[in-house]
């Protein structure tokens, strides 16, 4: 295998990295995996008409979430167990991102704690993804820790009132390795949680913890017990975007969780579109699933994304060079993204959100109707 040149190009190497049971788990979809095609597939199906002779010798690619400045437009998407990949695990990912100037969400299910990160990475743009569990108190102890460790933000993920089912993670029994531990947990019980008794250790765990009765009225309980902002992340309607506006969230993030919970939902840059339309301003709107190339960033911003977030590109990185290879990761997407600004005629994110019909879906062109 070549040296990777770009994203796709880390794939290979990291399954070949990694073991049989990580590497299922990483790359795994829910059910028959017809969303995990799309997510990727989607992105293609929407076309670029760019401006040309508009001076781009200078474009500023910076963006921002919640009011903080990122260099470009693409942060760390919570992973969970992320020393699956590599020993470094999430210290290595939130050092790669903070050293280009991106953001790091740490998941609730990290094998290294709150604590031992933000330590690692003082001064460095964190948010912290949560999961409400059934007995309030352990989220609400996460909260408090996150928040005393100066992490920006809460990514409450809204899609999983139970996990969807990943086939390979049954056949396999999904397990953590005994050296590891899901290290936010004080009960030796809970970190030491992910066993695969009778089928995939990760499903069994979601089953005995998460709490499946979550309604709206929790987001205001998690208001009620933080300052910090609370973003939902797996929003994909209409419908659900203006409940959440209407609760007074600080963002959403349009996701399907990576394709992982229900199968058959719309590839999440179709979904955008409608989100976008629905929030009109009201928060800031992310999106992730399926960003693999500088293309795929340019669309969602100029569909109206402040920002994307990715998820498997990073676990392949850091399985192929822990922090170096999710450096070069995203440095790759960093650069493809300048680089299509470039050829757009775009000079920032303000030109491509405000550009007129710069992203088309490709029905735009007789031809693919
Ligand atoms: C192996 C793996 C573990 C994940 N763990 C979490 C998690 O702990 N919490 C969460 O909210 N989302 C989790 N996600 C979903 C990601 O945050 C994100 O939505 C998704 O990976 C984006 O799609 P992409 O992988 O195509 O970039 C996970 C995704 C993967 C692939
Ligand atoms: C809290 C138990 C479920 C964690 C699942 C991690 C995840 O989001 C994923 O595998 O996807």
């Amino acid at each position: 295998m070549s040296q990777p040149i770009c994203v796709n190009d880390f794939e290979p190497w990291a399954k070949n990295k990694l073991t049989k049971n990580a590497w299922d788990y990483y790359c795994s979809g829910a059910t028959e995996e017809q969303t995990l095609q799309d997510n990727c597939a989607a992105f293609k199906r929407y076309r670029l008409r760019p401006y040309v002779l508009n001076d781009v010798s200078q474009v500023d690619t910076s963006s921002s979430v919640l009011g903080d400045t990122i260099e470009f437009p693409v942060c760390i998407a919570s992973t969970a167990m992320n020393k699956l990949a590599h020993e470094g695990g999430e210290i290595a990912a939130a050092k790669a991102a903070s050293s280009l100037g991106s953001g790091f969400m740490q998941s609730t299910v990290s094998t290294t704690s709150i604590e031992d990160i933000a330590e690692a990475t003082p001064g460095s743009l964190k948010w912290m993804q949560l999961y409400i569990f059934k007995t309030r108190e352990v989220t609400k102890n996460i909260v408090q820790r996150a928040e005393k460790c100066g992490y920006k933000a809460l990514f409450v993920t809204v899609d999983t009132p139970i996990l969807g089912r990943r086939y390979d993670d049954v056949r396999n029994h999904l397990q953590l390795p005994s050296h590891l531990k899901l290290a936010n947990f004080q009960s030796q019980k809970m970190s030491k949680g992910i066993q695969g008794v009778d089928g995939s250790g990760i499903e069994e765990f979601a089953t005995k913890y998460i709490d499946p009765a979550l309604q709206w009225k929790d987001i205001l309980w998690l208001k009620s017990i933080s300052k910090l902002p609370v973003v939902l992340k797996g929003i994909i309607t209409a419908e659900m975007a203006q409940k959440a506006v209407e609760h007074k969230v600080d963002g959403i993030v349009v996701s399907n969780h990576g394709a992982r919970q229900l199968d058959g939902v719309p590839a999440t840059i179709d979904a955008l579109p409608e989100i976008v339309k629905a929030v009109n301003g009201k928060c800031d709107v992310f999106l992730d699933g399926g960003v693999r190339t500088g293309t795929d960033v340019l669309k969602a911003v100029a569909m109206g994304a402040k920002a994307v977030f990715v998820g498997r590109p990073v676990l392949w990185g850091l399985a192929y060079d822990g922090e170096n290879g999710v450096k070069s990761v995203l440095s790759i997407l960093r650069d493809e993204f300048k680089m299509s600004m470039q050829l757009m005629g775009c000079r920032s994110v303000k030109e491509l959100q405000e550009g007129k019909n710069l992203v088309v879906p490709q029905t735009f062109y007789p031809s693919n109707l």
